[in-house]
């Protein structure tokens, strides 16, 4: 039969606490609601003794946020406990999560304590937790190094204290899935009242078995499982929610479901990146740019002959619009035929063997191959007289920062001016001004080559334009000019209609 998994969600608690990740309480608040609608069950909402403006986002997202349990974290000391329940007092179902380290290296190093004193904080601060709500979760920090017989005893304490859910972190990402596994096996069948308690997991990813621990979790037993969303906490990070989702969809021999709204994901995980300023590596499982983007020709023609030749779940299942196939000096013609098909140049045959060895050799010479590229190479493309052409850049600090660009398409000049946040802002908003789309700058990074301040930096920008997400690169010493060539780059590739100039 079918299990519920309750999905735990501390992108706001431990996702939160990597450096540079700090969101104010309004910032928090926009995640919890997206949390809400991607349907999470529980939202660990922060660590309210830490500081009084994590304590306010708690109170303010218990207000905000009616479906998910709201969590607060403490350690077993009594008056974090009293600060997270009073923290919880708006929220429709509180939850408070306390917890003691239960390794040798915590008890003897950190706590400098004993075993057996542990265990009686551990009873302690669930007691005293069940004084404000019935909803209690104890965490046995380090449980992924501790010995499984002393685990089993001071879990089957906080159960008979009235913990409703055992959480089994593996705080420092030691384990091996076959070891955490095991960890949770051996509870099932050593705790007495383990039947009374929802067993939770909680994995970090310092070896990179983050996710691969959580689903053997699941597999023997563990009804809870704590994640963020892309994979952000402490260190290496945590479980990330997306990759448990999307696993737990794709195994349908795994004996659960969980209620997450899955075309939410890539929304969810676009707005966790940008307010929290991380990144998503492009590779990154589910949500990285390249998850459903096929590059090499074998691929490309398996994708594009049946999808689910290279593809292992359905993009729109997780809210991306569809895989692309990317045109690269590894491609071959199927993939070359299937993009000139769709610029409405269909090839074959000979011409087509003709356009494929011009299109390697270009391909050879340059990375990154769009339509402008295309179009040359079918003898299509007129004179270069309706593509955004960056001229002149230039720009002037102030009160704010004023800039003057230059736009050609073909014989026709036009010159904007706009004022910005900084120069790469002003030039962007510039060239925005004359271009005739819709678009949205969604991601954009600028990467250094090698180390020195006369390096040449490499730009990445991403437009949506209609839910769909164009790319542009450039490359310069100068990081505005190359800012400002990567979105023309982009805009380049808007597929509609071309960019008009005003
Ligand atoms: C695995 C996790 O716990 S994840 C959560 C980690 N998140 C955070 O630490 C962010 C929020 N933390 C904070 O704001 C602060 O560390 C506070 C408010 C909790 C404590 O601040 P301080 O009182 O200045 O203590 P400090 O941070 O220096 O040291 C932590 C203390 O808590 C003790 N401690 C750590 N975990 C626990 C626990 N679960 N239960 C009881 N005591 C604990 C440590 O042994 C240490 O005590 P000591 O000072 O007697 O040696
Ligand atoms: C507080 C606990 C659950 C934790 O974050 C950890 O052990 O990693």
């Amino acid at each position: 039969m079918m299990e519920k998994l309750w999905i735990f969600d501390t992108t706001l608690r431990d996702g939160e606490q990597v450096p540079g990740c700090q969101l104010d309480s309004f910032e928090k608040i926009i995640v919890a609601q997206a949390l809400e609608r991607l349907g999470v069950d529980i939202i660990e909402a922060g660590f309210p003794i830490s500081s009084p403006g994590d304590f306010n986002s708690v109170v303010e997202i218990s207000k905000a946020v009616s479906d998910p349990i709201i969590c607060a974290l403490s350690r077993a000391v009594e008056k974090d406990i009293e600060v997270a329940a009073d923290a919880l007092k708006y929220a429709k179902r509180g939850r408070i999560h306390t917890g003691i380290g239960v390794s040798e290296y915590h008890i003897l190093h950190k706590l400098r304590s004993t075993p057996e004193k542990v265990i009686e904080r551990a009873v302690h601060a669930v007691k005293f937790a069940k004084r404000y709500v019935e909803d209690v979760e104890f965490y046995a920090e380090d449980a992924g190094r501790a010995d499984n017989e002393y685990l089993a005893r001071i879990v089957e304490a906080a159960i008979h204290a009235g913990a409703t859910v055992v959480n089994i972190p593996d705080t420092t990402g030691y384990c091996l899935p076959e070891q955490y596994a095991q960890k949770i096996k051996f509870l099932k069948e050593n705790v007495s009242n383990i039947h009374k308690a929802i067993i939770a997991t909680h994995c970090h990813n310092d070896l990179g078995m983050a996710t691969a621990n959580t689903i053997a979790g699941v597999q023997h037993g563990a009804r809870q499982v704590e994640v963020t969303i892309n994979g952000i906490g402490e260190r290496a990070g945590n479980t990330s929610l997306e990759e448990v989702v999307m696993a737990i969809k794709c195994h349908s021999d795994i004996p659960v479901f969980t209620s997450i709204n899955t075309p939410k994901i890539y929304e969810t995980s676009r707005l966790i990146s940008k307010l929290m300023n991380m990144p998503i590596q492009p590779n990154k499982a589910i949500v990285g740019r390249n998850a459903f983007a096929h590059s090499s020709g074998i691929h490309q023609d398996g994708v594009l002959k049946h999808r689910e030749n290279y593809e292992i779940m359905d993009p729109k299942d997780v809210g991306v619009e569809e895989s692309s196939i990317v045109l690269t000096a590894r491609s071959g013609r199927a993939a070359l035929k299937h993009h000139l098909q769709l610029l409405g140049f269909p090839c074959e045959g000979d011409k087509l063997e003709l356009v494929y060895n011009d299109f390697l050799k270009l391909a050879d010479a340059k990375r990154d191959i769009g339509r402008k590229d295309l179009l040359q190479l079918v003898g299509e493309y007129l004179e270069d007289n309706s593509f955004v052409q960056l001229g002149k850049v230039s720009y002037q600090y102030g009160d704010v920062v004023k800039s003057t660009v230059e736009l050609t398409i073909g014989d026709k000049k036009s010159t904007s001016s706009a004022e910005g946040n900084g120069p790469v802002d002003a030039v962007i908003k510039a060239i925005e001004k004359v271009v005739e789309q819709e678009i949205e700058l969604d991601e954009f990074l600028i990467q250094s080559m090698a180390k020195g301040s006369d390096d040449v930096c490499k730009v990445h920008m991403r437009l949506m334009h209609n839910n769909k997400p164009y790319h542009g690169f450039a490359s310069h010493t100068d990081i505005v000019l190359a800012s400002a060539q990567a979105f023309v780059d982009a805009i380049n590739k808007l597929p509609v209609k071309q960019p008009a100039i005003n």
